[in-house]
């Protein structure tokens, strides 16, 4: 491995579970790492959750040679000024951002004189903090790469090869396609699904308890979705604005269509549509992408998506 010390920024789900698969699959790679609340600084040295964890930002990326930062989309650009003159000079710095436009340009704004790669592992649960991390959260799950142009191709194929030894599948993208592609495949079914549970828990003809109650169908699955970190994803639809809100026209107008298909009774367009997604969902199947990972199931870790 080309890294031999990486510091982790923000010791939540991603950050941690960074922290343990480096651990288990580089032990030869030294792991420090800091967060801004104490209690979870606390916690994550109680877990383990890297070889160290520092008091202050600055001693937690000194003579590191890739600093991942693993705070909330909104506070990266204020996350990197805490480290800017602790930096050693050749440091790769990155992230594990939800959006990726806004946060290069937050990091490239902070720490201008620095090579910054950013990436995004595809891989979270609805669970947050310093309890939520696991090692193989990455395993046979996409980490998305975003090279600003004429990176160093060094550099990328160092960060390259740390996400692959964590167990990713790794691919390159350019960042203003991965902002439209994670909009409609992750920001979006987000935005639905804090919105249908708020929506079913404010009727007045349906009773709290009934929303529990009789939950356990597709309904549920809402709710595990509508559960994750308000911060984090308050932060996702402030930085990724444009591309959901070019989404949520789209999902608007093909929500419209269906809402005229049932007003009029049109059941041979219902019908279309649901075959039409039904294939979808298969060939995800076919092609092994489903969430049903030996690894990934009730019981094989303590915190990670159980199926429901
Ligand atoms: N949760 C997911 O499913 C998921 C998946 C992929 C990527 N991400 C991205 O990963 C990042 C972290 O998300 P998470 O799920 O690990 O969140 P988390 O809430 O579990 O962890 C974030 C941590 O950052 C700390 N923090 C906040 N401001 C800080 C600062 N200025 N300096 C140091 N620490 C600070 C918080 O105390 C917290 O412990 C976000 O940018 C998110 O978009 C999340
Ligand atoms: O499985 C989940 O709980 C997730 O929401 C993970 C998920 C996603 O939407 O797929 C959430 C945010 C990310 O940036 C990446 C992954």
């Amino acid at each position: 491995m080309s890294f031999e010390k990486v510091a982790i920024i923000g010791l939540g789900l991603q950050g941690g579970s960074i922290g343990l698969a480096t651990q288990e699959f580089l032990p030869e790679v030294q792991t420090s790492g800091f967060d801004l609340d104490p209690a979870t600084r606390a916690r994550a040295a109680d877990r383990g959750l890297v070889h160290q964890v520092c008091e202050t930002a600055a001693e937690a990326v000194r003579d590191a040679d890739l600093v991942i930062f693993c705070v909330p989309p909104g506070v990266m650009g204020e996350a990197a000024l805490d480290v800017r003159d602790a930096l050693r000079k050749d440091a790769l710095i990155s992230d594990v951002g939800s959006c990726k436009q806004s946060i290069a340009a937050a990091l490239r704004e902070a720490l201008p004189d620095h090579y910054v790669i950013p990436a995004h592992p595809v891989a979270g649960t609805e669970n947050s903090g310093p309890d939520a991390g696991f090692a193989h959260l990455f395993r046979n799950r996409w980490c998305i790469v975003t090279p600003p142009e004429h990176t160093d191709l060094v550099k990328l194929s160092q960060l390259v090869e740390f996400w692959e030894a964590l167990g990713a599948n790794v691919e390159i993208m350019d960042a203003q396609h991965h902002d439209l592609v994670l909009a409609v495949t992750s920001h979006l079914p987000h935005l639905i699904a804090y919105t249908i549970v708020g929506t079913a828990s404010d009727l007045e003809d349906v009773t709290q308890s009934e929303v529990i109650k009789y939950s356990a169908g597709g309904f549920r699955d809402f709710t595990r979705i509508a559960a994750s970190d308000p911060t984090m994803w308050r932060d996702v639809f402030l930085t990724n604005k444009e591309a959901v809100l070019t989404m949520l026209q789209r999902f608007t107008e093909d929500l419209t269509a269906l809402q005229r298909a049932i007003r009029v009774g049109d059941g041979d367009a219902l019908f279309e549509q649901f075959a039409r997604t039904r294939a979808i969902r298969r060939s995800i199947i076919q092609e092994g992408q489903d969430d049903s990972r030996p690894d990934f199931g009730r019981g094989d870790h303590e915190n990670g998506t159980k199926k429901i």
